[in-house]
């Protein structure tokens, strides 16, 4: 069903009621090519359709949101283009939020076109939010942070990723990090969004911070609670991060961070049954760390 901008909530504080309904857990839809085989599935543009719509249909009730890897619908060109169309509207119409994960960044002119593509009202690409990469510096996301506000949608800027090679880049600078960068940049434009955020909600500026990085953000003496935003982390599952390093690694930032898992979850398809049974187990091991 389309939604007006006007009667929509902020992202930040969609997403907390979400967390709080359904728990803290993201699935992300990665369909790889070695996952659709297992699946026995094509690598096709049927294959990725069929393996997308299961996995919206087995998580939906059960995630906090849902987080199509865009790489992997744009190696099938055009036609992938549209199943990912298909997939973000059958998350909305099945009433999980969706979290594009396209990793955009560029000067600010041509975001203004990223913006358009995924954050505008219109745009068949246009997802609950989507994620972003800060290289050219956190101000070049000017366009997609005002059109994220205007249609009470969201951002999730990359700070600290689970890659162990984030580092070289990430960590530079030592107590005034790259990373602290952009951490402090998310919280001050939470800040002036504020007034919008209802209570116990969260902003709609969120950071990627991975559940691999281990004892960083004490090395870097980074506070994620001063964000006042949702905290995406990947590494859960496939990349070894276990719930219990999730709550030793985020401390008293854990009620914001939203884990999210790939492969450990899509491993369990191609069942509905199987596919809602990892869903669970993660989501309890979350709840219970
Ligand atoms: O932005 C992301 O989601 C992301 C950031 C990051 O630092 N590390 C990371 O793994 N991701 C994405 O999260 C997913 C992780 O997949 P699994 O390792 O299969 O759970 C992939 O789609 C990655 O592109």
């Amino acid at each position: 069903m389309p939604e007006s901008a006007a009667a929509r909530q902020p992202f930040g504080s969609r997403l907390a009621a979400a967390m709080a309904a359904r728990g803290p857990l993201c699935v992300g839809i990665d369909p790889h090519p070695a996952l659709l085989a297992d699946w026995g599935l094509n690598d096709d543009v049927a294959g990725l359709e069929r393996f997308s719509l299961t996995v919206v249909e087995a998580v939906a009730v059960l995630a906090a949101a849902v987080k199509p890897q865009v790489a992997l619908y744009e190696r099938h060109g055009s036609a992938g283009m549209a199943v990912l169309e298909r997939t973000l509207a059958a998350a909305s119409d099945a009433g999980v939020l969706s979290i594009a994960d396209a990793k955009r960044g560029d000067i600010g002119s041509t975001m203004a076109a990223y913006a358009d593509a995924w954050l505008r009202d219109g745009s068949a690409l246009a997802a609950d939010s989507v994620t972003l990469s800060p290289y050219l510096g956190f101000e070049s996301l000017r366009p997609a942070l005002d059109l994220a506000a205007e249609y009470g949608r969201g951002v999730f800027v990359l700070a600290l990723t689970s890659n162990p090679e984030g580092k070289s880049v990430q960590h530079v600078g030592g107590s005034e990090s790259v990373a602290r960068r952009i951490v402090e940049a998310a919280a001050d434009e939470n800040r002036r969004y504020a007034g919008t955020v209802g209570p116990g909600g969260l902003g709609s500026v969120g950071l990627v911070v991975g559940a691999t990085i281990g004892v960083a953000l004490t090395e870097l003496g980074l506070d994620l609670n001063a964000v006042h935003g949702p905290i995406l982390a990947p590494g859960l599952g496939a990349q070894g991060a276990t719930p219990a390093d999730l709550r030793a690694t985020f401390g008293d930032a854990y009620p914001a961070v939203l884990a999210t898992s790939s492969r450990g979850i899509l491993a369990a398809g191609p069942t509905i049954s199987g596919l809602r049974s990892a869903t669970e187990a993660t989501r309890d091991g979350l709840l219970q760390a």
